[in-house]
């Protein structure tokens, strides 16, 4: 297997990514020089100390901020020499974002909350869409039911949908199990392997669990604002959650 890093193709690519905040005298280098690739169907998790960058990564690749230096390149597009607008679609379109507090809209039923990109889009048959993505992720018995009449991990169940609806190349999801009980992060971290690994589309998850980790096939390692380790994980990750499990980290 080649290393990580080396693989051909990425959907997105971050070359020596640079993110400072403040100014002179006290600059905070939230990035440090960050050069990713991530390939379609991989799922990567992105874990390190509270503070080494990992959310500013994330946000960098979603287009939410931009960059000190270096650059984040989507399918091969540069996104900083997107005009404004064409950003915002290659966001809508390409991009699907998972959080960690679900982020559902409380009077919209679960229908209405995952088809929420596509009719903002316009698209004639976004409820037909959203719906087919709520059963796969097996909520077909929920569909007019609002956030408030489900649970944790069924809200969240519904904004992986959401960000399935508009057929993206790549999730990014920042803590997603972040607000769930146990069985609930498990089902979700399930969830997230299988939109990779059978809906070939490229995870991004940031996360503080490395049972939840240990769900992805690829983990990055952060520490202030630099990748310090790219282990696959692939075909061995019940071995990762053993020897994990064994130093009294689950
Ligand atoms: N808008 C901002 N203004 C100033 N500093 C910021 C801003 N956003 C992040 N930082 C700083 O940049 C550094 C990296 O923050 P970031 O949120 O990316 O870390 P993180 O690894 O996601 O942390 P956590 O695990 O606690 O969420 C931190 O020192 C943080 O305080």
């Amino acid at each position: 297997m080649p290393p990580p890093d080396t693989i051909e193709r990425p959907i997105v690519e971050t070359v020596e990514l640079v993110k400072t905040y403040g100014i002179e005298p006290n600059p905070v280098h939230a990035l440090a020089g960050v050069s990713l690739r991530v390939r379609p169907g991989q799922f990567v998790a992105v874990m390190g100390p509270s503070g080494c960058g990992k959310s500013t990564l994330l946000n960098l690749i979603g287009g939410l901020d931009t960059p000190t230096a270096g650059r984040v390149a989507i399918d091969g597009i540069d996104i900083a020499s997107l005009p404004d607008d064409d950003l915002t679609t290659l966001r809508r379109r390409r991009l699907g974002f998972v959080f960690q507090f679900f982020n559902l809209i409380p009077v919209l039923d679960a229908t209405e909350n995952a088809a929420l990109p596509l009719t903002l889009d316009g698209a004639p048959d976004a409820a037909a869409r959203a719906q087919t993505w709520l059963r796969q992720v097996g909520l077909g018995d929920r569909l007019t039911h609002r956030p408030d009449q489900l649970s944790g991990g069924q809200q969240q169940r519904v904004a992986v949908a959401r960000a399935l609806a508009t057929d993206p190349a790549l999730v990014l999801a920042d803590e997603p199990t972040g607000n769930l009980d146990s069985a609930s992060g498990t089902e979700i971290a399930e969830l997230l392997a299988t939109v990779a690994s059978e809906w070939g589309r490229a995870v991004l998850m940031v996360t503080h669990d490395p049972r939840i980790a240990s769900y992805a096939d690829r983990l990055v390692l952060m520490r202030d604002g630099r990748i310090v380790d790219d282990l696959a994980l692939d075909g061995r990750r019940e071995a990762a959650r053993d020897a994990m499990d064994r130093a009294g980290m689950l």
